[in-house]
């Protein structure tokens, strides 16, 4: 069954996603948005890992495999870890756009088990725009870019100001993010678009 709920819906006067000029060349990694990202950073032991790299237009292909630590059911990946492998290419789609935005929504259909040891082949698009409103789908496959579909997601985005992390983040990881060297990290997690 799949089907995402009304307010995953685009409204009529929504626009269509526009890279921005800046965006990464299609095929290339986008690399970590923070070292301590549970989804994509180096820092993080257990964390997943995640690759993702720019696609045409606004999209996002990524990679994750599945480490035993991400275990729910014996030899399975944890659904949570699943939506969070999702929620994080969804987030990197921002990146294209070049707006700091975060999951209002995210909507997860679990089609097939995914084995630990197993690799996740996600692919991601925004498909409207609409005002702060980021509409965005991707899916999860198994065995290769073009296997079974094992996850899917719908999700809603929410611009926001920088000053969301820094009223709602802990003072110390927001000096520390503020003051990264990687001048490119900086810029994903407190440039807007202009
Ligand atoms: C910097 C790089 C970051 C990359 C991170 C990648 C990691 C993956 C992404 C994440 O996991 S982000 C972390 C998880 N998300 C959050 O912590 C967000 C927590 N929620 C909030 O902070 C606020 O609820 C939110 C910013 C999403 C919205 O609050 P606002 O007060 O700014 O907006 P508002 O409530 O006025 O809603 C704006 C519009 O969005 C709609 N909306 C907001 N939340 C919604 C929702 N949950 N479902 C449906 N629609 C929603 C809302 O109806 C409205 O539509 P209209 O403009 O048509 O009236």
């Amino acid at each position: 069954m799949s089907g995402s709920s009304a307010s995953l819906q685009p409204p009529a006067d929504a626009v269509k996603p526009v890279r921005h000029p800046d965006a990464p060349a299609p095929g290339e990694l986008l690399g970590a948005h923070y070292g301590a990202c549970f989804g994509c950073g180096s820092e993080q032991p257990h964390g997943l890992h995640l690759q993702a790299r720019a696609g045409e237009g606004v999209s996002i292909t990524a990679e994750f495999t599945v480490q035993p630590a991400h275990q729910g059911a014996p030899g399975l990946a944890h659904g949570g870890v699943l939506a969070t492998a999702l929620d994080e290419t969804l987030g990197s789609l921002n990146w294209l756009l070049r707006t700091i935005a975060v999951t209002g929504r995210l909507e997860t259909d679990f089609v097939r088990p995914v084995p630990v040891g197993a690799t996740l082949y996600l692919e991601a698009e925004v498909t409207a725009v609409a005002g702060r409103k980021i509409y965005s789908t991707a899916t999860g496959r198994l065995d290769g870019p073009d296997g079974p579909v094992a996850v899917r997601a719908d999700a809603l985005f929410v611009e926001v100001k920088v000053d969301h992390f820094v009223e709602h983040g802990r003072e110390a990881e927001i000096k520390a993010a503020m003051s990264d060297p990687d001048q490119t990290r900086r810029a994903r997690a407190f440039e807007v678009n202009p």
